[in-house]
């Protein structure tokens, strides 16, 4: 069935299939066989510099780096169109409590023999396709509702669907973060799709929003891969984004969900400009039960990375996840500094990194679009990790960045628990987002 047709049967009041209860799981901390990385005993973390040995040797050329030109989806034509259609006003409950997850420790699982296909590592892992869907919908369960309320307060204060209806929902949206452009088409589009289906209801109009919604969503979406790059090989993943974004803890979730499906996974802390970030990725190795490789705070990062890259295949590892400081204060600076890492890893794997994936917070709302605009200018991103989807209402954002800025999001952050990250699924998430607005249908 399309995901046009699940709305349409949502629209029509059809049951949606019970999926099974997500038991989440947490690693205890215990360090592993292999680990050979010194810990910080406290997740209380001193900024101090650290004796660690700093084995990279590498002497670098840096040459100027080109900045590839943001892509901007031109505006639009705005025809405004007066439209007096009398709506029946029907409000709907929509409130409902957040749940807070409990994560319960258990023993460290056995690591499982390693899987054939890596690329499926992430499909394959503790969810099914079910169980993702249900991880998603409990995860956005603020966002819907918001999303959801905003849009029935605004039927319940219009009697017609008028130009200032349109207004009003326009700033609506970009309340929501949907993004400017985005909310105008969707609104543009709105008018006329209104006026042709002589949309009258409430409903008529709510459903007219959400499959505008889900169709700008869904369009230039061929060819798009929102699968993460996996090799045979060793697969080695660039983690950038401003400071506090979520990019330690989504590395970290993301090492043990390999880990977990038998891969051997090793981290780089080369972010370098800050002790506290080295120790927070050094507690994640932990927890995720992976080994970490590290410098000195104030170090260079391309040193860390050229011991990480030899390490990992020294050891034949399959997945090295790179945690790098993102300091947009100099653009300069950190398009040199990627670019540095960049060639110690080519020198070493003429096709790596194979992501370079820019980390966003969610909850900051137009801060995350500019954001990843200006990363997209400074370096070639591959992919996006939205994180902290599940504390914001702010899930407009996934719509913006896509069709601004055409990144695809691969990964999202549903929570602060070692499971709470997962593959992006354009069809959970609008399903997710919207459902109390396709089940009041
Ligand atoms: N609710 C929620 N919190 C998250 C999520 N991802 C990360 N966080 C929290 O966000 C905070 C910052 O996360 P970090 O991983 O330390 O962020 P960072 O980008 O590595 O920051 P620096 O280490 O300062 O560079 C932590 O308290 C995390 O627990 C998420 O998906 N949901």
């Amino acid at each position: 069935m399309g995901f046009f047709d699940k709305i349409k049967k949502a629209f029509t009041g059809e049951q949606e299939e019970t999926v099974e209860e997500i038991v989440e799981t947490d690693v205890e901390q215990e360090e592993s066989a292999e680990q050979t990385t010194e810990v910080a005993d406290t997740a209380e973390l001193d900024e101090g510099p650290e004796a660690v040995e700093d084995e990279g040797k590498t002497t670098l050329d840096v040459s100027e780096p080109e900045g590839t030109p943001t892509e901007v989806i031109p505006e639009t034509e705005t025809t405004v169109e007066e439209l007096e259609v009398t709506l029946d006003v029907e409000p709907v409950e929509l409130s409902e409590p957040v749940e807070v997850e409990e994560v319960a420790p258990v023993a460290p699982e056995q690591v499982p023999e390693p899987v054939a296909e890596i690329a499926e590592v992430l499909e394959t892992d503790a969810s099914t396709e079910s169980e993702a869907a249900q991880k998603m919908d409990k995860g956005l369960k603020k966002t819907r509702r918001t999303f959801s309320q905003v849009l029935n307060e605004l039927m319940a204060n219009f009697r017609s669907v008028d130009e200032e209806f349109f207004e009003d929902l326009e700033e609506t949206l970009i309340t929501a973060d949907v993004g400017f452009e985005t909310s105008l088409r969707i609104t543009d589009e709105l008018r006329k799709e209104v006026k042709l289906r002589n949309a009258k209801k409430n409903s008529d109009v709510q459903k007219a929003i959400v499959e505008k919604m889900v169709e700008i969503y869904e369009e230039n979406s061929e060819g798009e891969n929102n699968q993460l790059n996996i090799q045979q090989g060793l697969t080695v993943m660039l983690f950038v984004g401003v400071n506090g974004v979520g990019k330690t803890t989504s590395i970290g979730k993301l090492a043990n969900q390999y880990r977990l499906a038998g891969k051997k996974v090793l981290l780089a802390a080369a972010d370098t400009f800050r002790a506290g970030a080295i120790d927070q990725l050094v507690v994640w190795g932990e927890r995720a039960q992976v080994e970490v490789v590290r410098g000195n705070a104030g170090g260079d990062p391309a040193a860390v990375v050229y011991d990480a890259v030899e390490k990992a295949k020294a050891q034949e590892a399959d997945i090295l996840l790179v945690d790098t400081a993102g300091r947009l204060q100099n653009k300069v600076n950190l398009m040199n500094e990627l670019e540095k890492i960049k060639r110690v890893i080519q020198r070493e794997i003429p096709d790596g990194p194979h992501e370079v994936m820019l980390v966003v917070d969610a909850t900051t709302g137009q801060n995350a679009m500019v954001q990843a605009k200006q990363f997209k200018e400074t370096t070639d991103v591959t992919g996006l990790v939205l994180t902290k989807l599940d504390g914001t209402a702010k899930g407009g954002m996934v719509l913006a960045i896509r069709n601004e800025l055409h990144i695809p999001v691969k990964l999202v952050g549903l929570g602060e628990g070692i499971d709470d990250l997962q593959p992006f699924n354009p069809n959970d998430f609008i399903n997710g987002m919207f459902k109390e607005l396709l089940e009041a249908k």
